[in-house]
């Protein structure tokens, strides 16, 4: 079986990716060391950023995931300070900024980068579009997955298997593994 270095402290990211990869016959291995994530307005110069660090660091290939909830009302909110917001205020305080708004589309978005050392990175992105829910549904998942709605559901009501066959996540994998099998 092959194997795949996965760079993430995030262990609800990991355990997703895992799911996906074994469909794959990958085996995803989680390192929680970490590297440095740059200020950016967008997530691809972290993700590229992140991945070639890493395998320099390591010295073998590694992959991470740099991702987060891009809320239209709020003018693209919280994006890349998703993992900042999510541990500072919370999804509670989230669904407060969005009580007056009637526009409640968001974008989930997840950028896979990849790097071999010595290389440069290749980073894949994935998007899905749903609605900010008016207040938090569901047990499953993890982080914003209880007020990111789709078809009427949230990501925390529909279960990792159904998250994972349409998620932000899943779509940039489809294109790395694409990108893999070439
Ligand atoms: O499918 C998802 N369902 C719910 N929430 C999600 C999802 N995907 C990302 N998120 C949230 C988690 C974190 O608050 C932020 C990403 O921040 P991000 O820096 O990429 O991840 P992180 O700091 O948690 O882990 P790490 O950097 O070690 O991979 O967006
Ligand atoms: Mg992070």
């Amino acid at each position: 079986m092959r194997k795949m270095v996965f760079v993430t402290g995030n262990k609800g990211k990991f355990n997703e990716a895992r799911s996906i990869f074994e469909a794959k016959d990958i085996e995803l291995i989680q390192d929680t060391g970490g590297y440095p994530e740059l200020q950016e307005d967008e997530l691809e110069p972290i993700a590229s950023f992140g991945a070639k660090w890493a395998a320099e660091k390591l010295k073998i290939p590694v992959m991470v995931d740099d991702s987060g909830l891009f809320i239209n009302a709020l003018n693209g909110f919280p994006g890349p300070y998703s993992a900042f917001v999510e541990n500072k205020i919370g999804n509670k305080k989230v669904l407060r900024l969005m009580e007056d708004e009637d526009d409640r589309t968001a974008v989930f978005k997840s950028v896979i980068g990849y790097c071999e050392p010595a290389k440069e990175a290749i980073v894949f992105t994935g998007m899905v579009e749903g609605l900010i829910s008016l207040e938090e549904k569901g047990t499953g998942g993890f982080g914003y997955d209880p007020i990111f709605e789709y078809n009427g559901r949230t990501f925390a009501e529909i279960g990792d298997d159904e998250k994972n066959k349409l998620s932000h996540r899943r779509r940039a994998l489809d294109k790395f593994f694409e990108w893999l099998s070439k």
